[in-house]
């Protein structure tokens, strides 16, 4: 086990040097303020042969007008010209997403052997596109805030005609778990304290927006609120608790 776990730090070590994936790696390994002044003096290791992987974030025949028109609203933030007519980094970072994270993280070579080789993440598993969660994610490292536009498929359904309280609370779960393990390095739910205020009409997509309460030593405190697109109307509102653990813990714990 500690061989493996050798294996997998080196191997998340070397893709953090990727600039397209590092977002991804970092959800894993620690924040990327972290990353830089701890591995500033690693050389850049060789890439690992990837396996071919689809990234779920991006849009697809499913996706409607509103999604569409929220996904491009921040992903044109997430590239700006500058006045000399130069592209720099935004804002705003759009997060890739996979159905098996980990394993894609790691080239799937190492994590296979320490976890079930089945396992997916919950989210991604389901194949048919609009049937379930289709949702992208947007992080802002300035303001401590993340995003998470989410058009909820026809599998979701609660009560009639809405979505279920349980694929809400996932995807509450997915937003400020992925922005807690940004800002604090891997973390797990501690609790999330969810008001469910007005009903979430199936097939409509709404806005998911965590924000960075506070942080205490190894507790990282979020506010999290489900809206209308257009923020008129208040879905859910939530409070989180995010306790930092080790990788190796994750791994034990998953
Ligand atoms: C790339 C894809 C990204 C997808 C993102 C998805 C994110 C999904 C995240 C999850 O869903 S994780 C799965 C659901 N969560 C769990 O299964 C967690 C189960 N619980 C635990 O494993 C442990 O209870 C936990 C790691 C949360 C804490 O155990 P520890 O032994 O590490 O910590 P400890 O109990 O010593 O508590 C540390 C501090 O947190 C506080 N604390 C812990 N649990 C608490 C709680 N529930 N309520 C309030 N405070 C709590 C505790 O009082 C203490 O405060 P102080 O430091 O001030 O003394």
């Amino acid at each position: 086990m500690a061989k493996y776990l050798g294996q997998l730090l080196s191997s998340l070590k070397s893709l953090s040097s990727v600039p397209a994936i590092r977002a991804h790696v970092a959800l894993w390994t620690g924040s990327f303020s972290s990353w830089t002044h701890t591995f500033r003096s690693i050389k850049t290791l060789p890439l690992p042969i990837f396996p071919k992987s689809w990234d779920f974030s991006q849009p697809n025949s499913s996706w409607g007008p509103e999604i569409m028109q929220m996904y491009e609203h921040y992903n044109s933030q997430c590239e700006v010209e500058t006045e000399e007519g130069e592209k720099k980094a935004g804002p705003w970072r759009r997060l890739p997403s996979y159905n098996r994270s980990l394993k894609f993280a790691t080239g799937g070579v190492y994590l296979s052997k320490i976890i079930q080789s089945k396992a997916r993440l919950f989210t991604r598993n389901i194949k048919e596109p609009g049937a379930a969660f289709e949702y992208v994610l947007f992080v802002n490292e300035a303001e401590q805030r993340c995003v998470g536009i989410f058009q909820a498929g026809h599998l979701l359904e609660g009560p009639p005609g809405h979505v279920h309280g349980g694929a809400i609370a996932t995807m509450i779960d997915t937003v400020t778990g992925t922005h807690a393990t940004f800002l604090s390095g891997p973390v797990m739910t501690a609790y999330l304290n969810i008001n469910y205020r007005s009903p979430i009409p199936l097939g409509s997509t709404v806005l998911i927006e965590s924000l960075m309460d506070k942080k205490e030593g190894r507790k990282t405190f979020l506010l999290c609120n489900v809206t209308s697109t257009d923020g008129s109307k208040l879905h859910t509102e939530t409070t989180a608790l995010f306790v930092s653990v080790s990788v190796s813990n994750l791994i034990q714990k998953g």
